[in-house]
């Protein structure tokens, strides 16, 4: 069965809201996703002056984060459900364009805001999506119709030297971890006199659940 794409987000300058409200639910015949990129981006960090994001929480350090990867691969379900703890199931809404949406996590005490960017995976919308790359720092329910091998996504992360984990954002594996993760490394990376090191790949290997472990 082919899937039915529709339109999903809205332009970036309607998002300032923390994001629009895109949604998506589940076709019976969806194939296999291989899965989304999360690429971190640059910070600003105000170590004295608190400041206010859009969603009216304070922070201390802001950074934006790209969601990167083909049309369908799960950016916005990704999102969604580390935003909102939720899975939009139904019929797949193509993202246009691009969106965003905050959220403020607390790492070892520091209000960290991350600003996450869902780009569209469409072909004809990659001119507007690389636009906003510029500033930046920085799935696994489906078993059967998987279409990206652990062991090749693991390859492939080795060679970009990138912590590699699945992600699946209908039974919420991993998610929570997976921008608390690029939060960590964002905020340490920031805070230049940090006299304890963080390992990244250490910290991701000690707390990623397996396949299986969290089915709704
Ligand atoms: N089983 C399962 N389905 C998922 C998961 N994440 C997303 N999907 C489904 O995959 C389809 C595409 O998800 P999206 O998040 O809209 O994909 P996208 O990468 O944002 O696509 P573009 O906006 O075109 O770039 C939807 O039908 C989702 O319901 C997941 O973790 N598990």
């Amino acid at each position: 069965m082919s899937r039915k794409k529709a339109a999903k987000g809205k332009a970036p300058s309607s998002s300032s809201g923390g994001g629009g409200s895109p949604s998506a639910a589940s076709s019976a015949g969806k194939g296999a996703r291989s899965s989304p990129g999360i690429v971190q981006m640059n910070g600003v960090v105000h170590p004295s002056r608190p400041s206010i994001s859009n969603s009216s929480e304070f922070y201390d350090i802001a950074f934006k984060v790209m969601l990167v990867g083909d049309s369908g691969v799960g950016k916005t379900c990704l999102l969604v459900r580390f935003k909102d703890g939720a899975f939009l199931a139904g019929s797949f809404i193509s993202t246009v364009g691009i969106d965003f949406r905050n959220k403020v996590l607390t790492i070892d005490g520091v209000k960290v805001k991350l600003q996450i960017w869902d780009t569209a995976g469409q072909e004809r919308f990659r001119s507007v999506t690389h636009a906003y790359y510029r500033d930046a720092h920085g799935e696994a329910d489906a078993t059967h119709d998987r279409v990206v091998k652990r062991e090749d996504g693991e390859k492939l992360a080795k060679e970009f030297g990138v912590p590699f984990m699945e992600t699946s954002a209908r039974s919420g594996l991993n998610v929570e971890l997976a921008f608390t993760a690029v939060a960590k490394e964002l905020k340490h990376r920031s805070v230049k006199d940090s006299s304890e090191k963080f390992k990244l790949q250490e910290y991701v290997n000690k707390e990623m659940k397996g396949v299986g472990c969290c089915r709704s």
